[in-house]
């Protein structure tokens, strides 16, 4: 019998994935990344050659268009991620096609990237290393001055897997409280000592706020102008979740008028943000690019991850991590 085949549609995907491939299945990798101008127009060109898995490593929307060029052959979808934002479920839905993501071995390595933006924005990093590298440090008493993380409130949007180990974190920093908001109570909130409210109060009240929800239709600009003017003028906001949860012309705003202390970003609107984008001129807005589950650990679990997604899913088996569309 012929050997299945699984395109996976970005060159960076890590061995310990292809290694499980090869054993079961003809795995194809295309060679480009998503900001390269070939990577598209090649998915769109390779993926009519017909393929049963399909590894959607990228940036990239997964579209019906992609969907009706791979054709009826295709059997199984998975993201090389914990977010499915660029991937349209309906579409997967309409289809029958199952799809599968790889959350949860990425939960701490999002968290220490969410603890060490806290740390720096709210410790001025960005400026702090500008002034160093200029020579021109103006040290004094009222120089560089922060905020506390000892005795704040910490309020996170959304307490799944990495907002539940942002808190096991931060407990070791002497938070006074740690506040949540979401659909539904989470049980582990109850031994992590957290508290869920709404998401207005939570804004108002923390002195730190972080995201850490998915993105969909709900939360798109979660943080608004009218969001941001609730939240304190000392407060330090978080994003490790995804850009499109903020309005960024918004927080450039609350930013550069003091309406809040200061940012920091894992995530942005687009990426790779450009470096003349004016959110990243600011100096209390600390960014990095996307490095939320960039170790090599973290990336190899989520390599075999979605490598055994698609070979269970071919094999008539449920996925290790099937999204629920
Ligand atoms: O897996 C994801 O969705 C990420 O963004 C990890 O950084």
């Amino acid at each position: 019998m012929a050997l299945k085949r699984v395109l996976i549609v970005n060159k960076t995907f890590p061995t310990a994935g292809l290694e499980l491939l090869k054993k079961e299945v003809e795995a194809v990798v295309l060679p480009y990344l998503e900001y390269e101008s070939d990577s598209m127009p090649t998915i769109k060109n390779t993926i009519t050659s017909g393929f049963d898995g399909l590894i959607w490593n990228t940036k990239h929307r997964l579209t019906g268009e992609i969907l009706d060029l791979a054709g009826p052959r295709l059997k199984a979808v998975t993201a090389m991620a914990s977010g499915i934002d660029q991937i349209d479920t309906d579409e997967l839905k309409k289809r029958g096609l199952p799809l599968g993501n790889t959350p949860k071995v990425l939960d701490d390595a999002v968290a220490d990237i969410a603890v060490g933006l806290l740390i720096g924005a709210a410790r001025r990093f960005k400026e702090a290393a500008k002034e160093l590298e200029s020579g021109d440090w103006k040290y004094g008493v009222q120089w560089m001055l922060g905020q506390d993380i000892v005795n704040s409130t910490v309020g996170i949007v959304g307490l799944g897997g990495i907002g539940q180990a942002i808190v096991r974190r931060l407990k070791g920093f002497d938070v006074a409280k740690f506040i949540y908001s979401g659909r539904t109570d989470k049980k582990e909130a109850i031994d992590l000592g957290a508290t869920r409210v709404p998401l207005e109060q939570l804004l108002k009240e923390s002195d730190y706020v972080i995201l850490a929800c998915p993105l969909s239709k709900e939360t798109k600009h979660i943080i608004n102008e009218e969001a941001l003017k609730m939240m304190k003028k000392t407060s330090v906001l978080v994003n490790i979740g995804r850009g499109g949860l903020i309005d960024q012309t918004a927080l450039y705003n609350a930013l550069r008028n003091g309406e809040i202390f200061a940012a920091g970003l894992d995530v942005t609107t687009p990426e790779p943000i450009s470096r003349d984008d004016p959110i990243v001129t600011l100096p209390n807005c600390y960014i990095m690019p996307h490095l939320g589950s960039a170790t090599i650990e973290t990336r190899n679990a989520m390599a075999k991850i979605s490598a055994k997604n698609i070979l269970l899913a071919l094999n008539g088996k449920p996925m290790i991590c099937p999204v629920l569309l």
